[in-house]
This record gives structure tokens, C-alpha cells and sequence, in this order.
């Protein structure tokens, strides 16, 4: 466990550490990734709830169509079903039979029977009618050129026809015409039964239904003509729709199916089911608005789309925010980073300017004190010897009286940078002691050696010749007093080192100035 924090320390301190940029990618795609995902999963559910009510609009149209056929193929069937007792009674007792009186009360009853008929009607075989289940005749009652008695004509089958829609010649009324042939015994024509449905019954069944307001329902003939249409219109029946696409589809896909398709009537896209009847050549179809179906999706579409936009916006916002924040972060941190080194060189050009002496450009005093402790600690240390060398310059007084202060000052700030010039160690510490006195802390140095640097000090500021009326000599020439000892094995101080290397000094003043002189081997 010890071992794991300063790992996990580790860790967390370079993912703070992480650069700017990186995280600042890392936002980007993070905040993309976010909004990404969003629009795709809420693309996702509006499209799949969109197909959903597709689905749904799919499954109401083809029940609706099944119970459309059934009626229908019922209807058609009782028609039929009336027919074929008709038929049966006038096929064996002859067509004279339908002239009889007791004949038209069997028409009225068949009709009766079965509410959806029209009406039950003999026709000879040169289409005059023979009897009626109508209890009054207005206007011709013969159909010797309706399709439906001229198919019977041509063809011999005994099964019923369902012809086109036709205004009924006696009551003006849409009807749909139910007929069979009658045979006589030799299976010649002797005319023809035929029961009409009122196409009425149709369009009421087709209202009790719920289609919307655009959806439709559509009864037609297997070759395209209508019979009826929701929503109603009288101008449509008989109209042929063969180039219609529910036609179209139907040839196309067989007995039943369903598609979104554009109707040719009123040009409105629908969601169609349409199926062929069983047993006779009818097709229904039944359809609901694609408008209609996606009403309350598109509704439900615009308030999602609302709220998304606002929650992009929300992202977009909290996104820009974020990258804001880190571009001033990463700001401050590079203002602070150049304020903090602006100081450092600022301290460590102060801390030099408090250790430095103005004029002369050499340590001050201060340098000198914490130099000399530092270096007197480390000769403890190491056992090592530690050397000290006073320079005074001779008989300065005078040279201040003789040339003037500030001359004074020039030939003090000259002999500094001769003192620094004057090849040393890099360990050795030149300081202005005080006045016109120079110091120089030699570690690692013994007295032999510091005579021998004292020496190259003085030698070095004679080489200068710079003139002095006052001194014997005529030019600035310097003492030197040089002292050492060994920290650690000695009984000396950092003060009796100060002290021998003064005497020292002192003697080589008293000895005649411009020479060097130790502490305890004096040359
Ligand atoms: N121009 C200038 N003079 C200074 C400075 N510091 C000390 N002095 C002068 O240095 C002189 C030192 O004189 P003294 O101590 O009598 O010694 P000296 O005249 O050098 O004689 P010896 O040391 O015996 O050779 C004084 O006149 C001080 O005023 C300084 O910074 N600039």
C-alpha cells in the first residue's frame, strides 16, 4: 500500500499536468461525442416512432379491407344465392313460368329476403323484361343493350357475371348488376335473371368506418372501373381507374397487399391495403392519409426538435464555456509562469546588488562576513587550511589629497577590477574589506600559497603605474598581509584568522609598504 501512493500521487499530479491543448481536445471531442450521440439516438427514435405509425396505419388498412371484402363478397353472394332459385325454377318449368302472377310474389319475397337487393328481374332472350320483383314499372322496362345481357348472349357459362355499375332505368339509381343465364332444356338462350344491389349499400357500409379526414376507400371492378368511392362522389362511379396505381399495384403484386402510394384522384399519398373478393371480380381497397397518420408524430417531431435545439444550444454554450476556461487558465498559468521568473531574476539581481560592493564592483562586507563563516565551517569539515589576504592601498590619504576624492574613487574601482581580473579560484571570495582595504578568502589555501597570490595581487596593481605624487615609488602601490591555518586541527577563529592576517598587514606596512607579508613566515 506505502509503495502505491507515491505512484497514484504520481499519476494524479501528470493528469492535472495534462497540457492545455490536450485537454482542450480532449473537451472538443468530448462535447462533439455528447451532441453526437444525442442527435443520433434522437434521429433514431423519431424515425423509428415515424415507422411505427407507418406500421400501425398499415395493420388498420388491411383489417379494414378484410371486413370491406367480406361484406362485399356476402352481398354479391346473396345476390347470387337469389339467382340461382330463380334460375332453377325457370329452367324447369319454362320461361312462360315468369309471366304467371304467382311468379312476381316469388321475385318480391327473394328481394325482401335479402335487404341489400335492389331488385330481382327475368329478361327474355331479347332482353324485354318478363317479370319484377319492382312493384311499379317507370319507364322501358327491356335491356337489350346493357353489357351484361349481351355477355350472357355470348357465353354459354352458367355462373353468375357481376357487370359494371349502371343507372337503374327505372329508379335512376346506381346499381350493381347480379346476373345469370337462363338455358332452356336444349341449352339455347332464354334469357337472362338478374338482382342489383343498390351501390347505396356499398357507401353506407364504407362511412362506418374511421378514416380520417383524407383517408379513402375504393370498390372496383377487377378491370377498373368504380363502383364506389369514400369519399362519395357520383361523378366517380363507372369512372374507369385502371391507370390508377391501387390498379396498378394490384396487377402488379397479385390477390392483396399494401404500399404508400400517391392516389390519382386527388393526388394525396396514402398508406393502401387492397385486396381482390374471393369469389367475384371485385377489388377493395382502403386507405389512410400518410398527413393524417403523421399528424401527431410531426406534432411530437416539432417538440422534440424544439427541446433538442435547446439542449444543443445548453451543450454548445457549456462546451464554449469549458475551452474558455481552459484557454484562460492555460493564460493565467503562462502570465504567472512569467511573472515568477521575473522575479526570480529580480531577487537574484537584488540578492547580488546586497552582496556587492558599488564602487569597486568586488563583495561587500556582508559577502565577506557570510563567506568566511561558510568557509570556515567547511575547513572544519574537510580539515582543510583556509587563507586570508588584507590589500591596503600605501599612503592613499595623500593620493586623496593630491588627485581629489572622486579620483580617489576611480583608482579604488581600478584596482577591484585588477584584483578580479588577476587570475583566482573559482572557491576565492574578493571582497572591499572597508575603505581602501581589499580582502580575498583563499580556501583550501596555506599561508605559502596566499603569500604567493599576495604577491601576484601587488605585482599585478604595479603593473598598473598608476601615478601617485605622493608615494616614494610615484605610483599606486599596495600591502599585502596574508595569514592561514587549518580549522580543524588548529585552536583559530574565523576572528584570529582576521586578526593574524591584520598583524600581518600591519607588518608589512611597517616594513615599507608595496610588499606582502605573512602571519607567520614573514618574507
Ligand atoms: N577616495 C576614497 N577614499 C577613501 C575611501 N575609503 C577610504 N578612503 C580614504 O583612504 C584613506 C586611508 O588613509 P589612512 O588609513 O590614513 O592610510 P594611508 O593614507 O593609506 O596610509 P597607509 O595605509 O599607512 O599607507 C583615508 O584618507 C580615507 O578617507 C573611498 O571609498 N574613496
Amino acid at each position: 500500500m506505502h509503495g502505491h501512493l507515491p505512484r497514484l500521487r504520481k499519476v494524479f499530479r501528470r493528469s492535472y499536468q495534462l497540457r492545455p491543448r490536450t485537454i482542450r481536445a480532449f473537451a472538443f471531442a468530448f462535447v462533439g461525442l455528447v451532441i453526437l450521440s444525442f442527435v443520433g439516438a434522437e434521429g433514431w427514435s423519431v424515425w423509428q416512432a415515424r415507422e411505427d405509425r407507418l406500421d400501425n396505419a398499415r395493420l388498420t388498412t388491411m383489417n379494414m379491407t378484410r371486413a370491406l371484402v367480406q361484406q362485399a363478397n356476402d352481398t354479391i353472394q346473396a345476390a347470387d344465392i337469389a339467382l340461382v332459385g330463380v334460375v332453377d325454377v325457370l329452367e324447369n318449368d319454362g320461361m312462360d313460368a315468369a309471366a304467371k302472377p304467382n311468379f312476381k310474389i316469388l321475385l318480391q319475397r327473394t328481394a325482401i329476403r335479402f335487404p341489400a337487393l335492389n331488385s330481382v328481374s327475368i329478361y327474355d332472350s331479347q332482353g324485354q323484361g318478363i317479370a319484377t320483383s319492382r312493384t311499379v314499372i317507370t319507364g322501358r322496362f327491356a335491356i337489350p343493350d346493357r353489357e351484361y345481357f349481351r355477355y350472357h348472349v355470348t357465353h354459354r357459362e352458367t355462373t353468375a357475371h357481376v357487370g359494371a355499375p349502371v343507372r337503374s332505368v327505372t329508379s335512376g339509381k346506381w346499381i350493381l348488376p347480379v346476373s345469370r343465364r337462363i338455358n332452356r332444356p336444349d341449352g339455347s338462350f332464354a334469357g337472362i335473371a338478374v338482382a342489383t344491389i343498390d351501390v347505396d349499400y356499398f357507401a353506407q357500409y364504407q362511412n362506418s368506418f374511421d378514416i380520417g379526414w383524407n383517408g379513402a376507400i375504393l370498390l372496383m371492378m377487377d378491370n377498373g372501373t368504380v363502383i364506389v368511392r369514400r369519399p362519395y362522389d357520383p361523378a366517380l362511379i363507372g369512372a374507369d381507374l385502371s391507370k390508377g396505381v391501387v390498379y396498378r399495384a394490384f396487377l402488379g403484386n397479385g390477390e392483396r397487399g399494401s404500399a404508400v402510394l400517391t392516389g390519382v384522384v386527388d393526388g394525396k399519398k396514402r398508406m393502401y391495403s387492397y385486396q381482390r373478393l374471393p369469389d367475384y371480380p371485385v377489388i377493395v381497397s382502403s386507405a389512410l392519409a400518410v398527413d393524417d397518420v403523421l399528424a401527431h408524430w410531426r406534432e411530437d417531431k416539432q417538440r422534440t426538435t424544439a427541446i433538442e435545439a435547446v439542449v444543443l444550444a445548453v451543450l454548445c454554450v457549456v462546451g464554449y464555456r469549458l475551452i474558455r476556461l481552459i484557454d484562460e487558465r492555460e493564460q493565467a498559468q503562462e502570465e504567472l509562469r512569467q511573472a515568477k521568473g521575473a522575479l526570480e531574476v529580480m531577487n537574484k539581481s537584488l540578492e547580488r546588488l546586497s552582496l556587492q560592493d558599488s564602487l569597486t564592483g568586488l563583495g561587500n562586507r556582508r559577502l565577506f562576513d557570510t563567506a568566511l563563516a561558510e568557509e570556515f565551517a567547511r575547513a572544519v569539515r574537510g580539515g582543510t587550511p583556509l587563507a586570508l589576504l588584507l590589500i591596503d592601498v600605501d599612503y592613499f590619504k595623500r593620493y586623496n589629497d593630491h588627485y581629489g576624492h572622486l579620483a580617489g574613487d576611480v583608482c579604488l574601482r581600478q584596482i577591484g577590477e585588477t584584483l578580479m581580473r588577476t587570475g583566482s579560484r573559482p572557491g576565492d571570495v574578493a571582497v572591499r574589506y572597508g575603505g581602501e582595504e581589499l580582502a580575498v578568502l583563499l580556501p583550501e589555501t596555506d599561508e605559502a600559497g596566499a603569500i604567493a597570490m599576495g604577491e601576484r595581487f601587488r605585482i599585478a596593481i604595479h603593473s598598473l603605474e598608476l601615478l601617485h605624487a605622493g608615494s616614494p615609488v610615484g605610483i599606486v602601490t599596495v600591502s599585502v598581509g596574508a595569514s592561514a591555518c587549518v580549522p580543524g586541527l588548529d585552536s583559530s577563529s574565523a576572528e584570529s584568522l582576521i586578526q593574524a592576517t591584520d598583524k600581518a598587514l600591519y607588518v608589512a606596512k611597517e616594513s615599507g609598504r608595496n610588499q606582502v607579508r605573512g602571519a607567520t613566515h614573514p618574507t
